[in-house]
């Protein structure tokens, strides 16, 4: 799959800000994001329940207006140019876009037509597409007979039908069991080096973040609070040495002794003593010799290499695990939400 190139970066914002007006109470659900997104970026929003990442995508795929600031996707303003966004971007949102009664190669070829392909042209985009993203077994049942993860295929096929420039998924692996969530994403990775696509998802799992994107947006409270590769929001983290003693007064000399090495931060917890350091695992033998050397051997030492959530909780001081909600809450929010707000 290709399509046709464009200069400049895929997405720009500047001050994007969404409010919404719920029982006369205000909810920034996105505040004054600032943002550059190149083409052929894979990028995910990771951050918890709330956090404005799907509000983000609304108003990048022109489905609710900002409240204030711009945001321009594949060249175009996202409100004076809502159509030519809307022409370049697939979107596939949290729900099943799919209908219930068709065949899934019905559906896509409904698609193509409706993105104004002939019906020779929308036959053969929906082959193509079959074969690509593995939906041979199920290209000819109906929809409401396939499983979670075949319908998350194609909803992303759906989304696929007009080669667009930018694709959004809005958690495109929330409520899929574990294997399907990685052929998904597995999917996703092969479409993003076929195509060469702008790709950018939100997701509040972090190890499909750590594992998927060149790219990770942390948002909480409607604001970006780090952008990064994983790789390096974790190394700037450091590694986590973590020392058990015999006894507090051991512990407190061997902080004092720990407190000397360079650019590490030192948190004492009784008997036990944190050390947070860049390159841990190979600091560690040293940093023993050392305690050793002073007569405070450690009793207990592991070392562990920081994951997302470590930096979360760095960024924030909650984990990102114990900001989730329970599937219960997240119905209660989505059922709040109106039709109203979609921009005309
Ligand atoms: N239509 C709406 N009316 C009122 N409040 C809304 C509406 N849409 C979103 N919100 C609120 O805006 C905030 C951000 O919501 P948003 O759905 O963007 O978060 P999220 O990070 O995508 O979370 P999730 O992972 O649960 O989808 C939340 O407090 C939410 O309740």
């Amino acid at each position: 799959m290709t399509h046709t190139t464009q200069t400049g970066p895929a997405i720009v914002t500047r001050g994007l800000t969404r409010h919404f007006t719920s029982h006369k109470q205000t909810v920034e659900a996105v505040q004054g994001l600032d943002l550059e997104i190149g083409q052929g970026e894979l990028v995910a929003f990771l951050g918890p329940n709330g956090a404005g990442k799907s509000t983000t995508l609304r108003m990048l795929t022109t489905l609710i207006p900002p409240t204030s600031g711009t945001a321009s996707v594949a060249g175009h303003d996202v409100v004076s140019g809502q159509r030519d966004v809307r022409r370049a971007i697939g979107f596939v949102g949290q729900g099943n876009g799919a209908g219930h009664r068709q065949l899934g190669r019905d559906e896509l070829i409904s698609q193509g037509r409706a993105h104004g392909l002939s019906r020779a042209d929308a036959r053969h985009r929906a082959a193509e597409l079959v074969e690509d993203l593995d939906l041979d077994a199920v290209a000819d049942r109906k929809v409401s007979t396939l499983s979670g993860g075949q319908r998350r295929r194609l909803d992303i096929a759906m989304g696929l039908v007009h080669l667009p420039r930018v694709l959004f998924l809005d958690e495109p692996s929330t409520g899929l069991d574990p294997q399907n969530r990685i052929n998904l994403q597995e999917l996703i990775q092969r479409l993003h080096a076929e195509s060469g696509s702008t790709v950018v998802l939100t997701t509040h799992y972090l190890e499909e973040a750590d594992a998927l994107a060149g790219r990770v947006i942390v948002v909480d409270h409607g604001r970006m609070i780090a952008d990064d590769t994983a790789a390096r929001l974790k190394s700037r983290l450091g590694d986590l040495v973590r020392l058990g003693f015999d006894s507090a007064t051991e512990a407190a000399r061997a902080a004092a002794r720990l407190s000397r090495v360079p650019d590490a931060r030192v948190d004492v917890t009784v008997a036990s003593v944190d050390l947070r350091v860049k390159d841990g695992s190979t600091l560690v033998g040293g940093l023993l010799a050392d305690l050793a050397a002073d007569g405070v051997p450690p009793t207990r030492v592991e070392v562990a290499r920081p994951t997302l959530d470590d930096v979360f909780l760095d960024l924030t001081g909650r984990s990102l695990r114990e900001t989730q909600q329970s599937p219960t809450d997240e119905a209660d929010t989505d059922s709040a939400r109106t039709e109203s707000e979609v921009a005309a």
